[in-house]
């Protein structure tokens, strides 16, 4: 498998971490805005967390929303993402939804990329991957730990799995309690990245203390960030034009 993914022209996984902004409207009238302004901020992806939306659980309202949105941004890549509670999330559905939707919006033709939670059955995890790539969408292998962070050697695995499982891009965002929690995320990172990783992957310590992790990607080896349009959709995203910033600092020193 190649170590980059290209979604719409995006070649994820080269150069410089590409930013991609979270749509969270819980309206139609608010996504429809959100899309609308985060034009200007020129992000490389865009992520719909469609558990901010008022109507997840209405599936027929969902797919009108998305060709909506696709409608607004036509040519940028699209994430579609479900986020459940029990990972930091705004809601839960029951695991049958959850698939419904999903191959749905595989389905839809108007996303690039679905975000899959490996914690799950794994026969769930793998119909899914099987139905995405059978549309030519891409996959998200997510894992959240809003509480702590695990150790390295369970952080590497929990990627390890992913990869295992078909996911596309294999991503982990953990809390850390301390700046060595921060570490031990970088540094799984910089591990798996190097020996174990043929294909990008996404990692993140989150709050305050985890934004270097946001910022330095193209060193440790995550090869995508998600930045703040007005509100953040995670606890330490930081604005897009701040994390740009940083981010051509950081590669033009290298
Ligand atoms: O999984 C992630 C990462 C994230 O939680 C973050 O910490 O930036 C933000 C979410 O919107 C996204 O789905």
């Amino acid at each position: 498998m190649s170590r980059t993914l290209i979604v719409k022209n995006v070649v994820i996984g080269e150069g410089i971490p590409k930013i991609c902004v979270p749509l969270i409207g819980a309206t139609l009238t608010e996504l429809k805005q959100e899309a609308e302004a985060l034009k200007e901020l020129n992000p490389d992806l865009v992520e719909w967390r469609t558990d901010f939306f008022e109507k997840v659980e209405d599936l027929e309202a969902v797919k009108s929303a998305l060709s909506d949105i696709h409608a607004i941004i036509p040519d940028l890549p699209l994430i579609f993402t479900f986020r459940s509670a029990k990972e930091g999330g705004e809601k839960q559905v029951s695991i049958e939804y959850y698939i419904a939707l999903n191959v749905a919006a595989a389905e839809s033709g108007l996303v690039d990329i679905i975000d899959v939670e490996l914690f799950n059955e794994e026969q769930d995890v793998r119909g899914l991957v099987e139905a995405a790539h059978a549309h030519n969408v891409a996959v998200i292998i997510s894992n959240h730990d809003f509480h702590k962070t695990p150790p390295k050697e369970e952080l590497i695995s929990r990627l390890c799995k992913m990869q295992e499982l078909g996911g596309d891009l294999p991503k982990i965002a953990v809390m850390p309690q301390d700046a060595g929690d921060v570490l031990t995320l970088l540094e799984a990172t910089h591990i798996m990245k190097t020996k174990h990783a043929d294909r990008p992957i996404i990692t993140m310590s989150m709050a305050g203390a985890g934004v270097v992790s946001r910022l330095s990607g193209e060193i440790f080896g995550s090869a995508l960030t998600f930045g703040a349009a007005h509100k953040p959709s995670a606890p330490g995203q930081v604005a897009v034009a701040d994390l740009r910033n940083v981010l051509s600092l950081l590669h033009r020193s290298l």
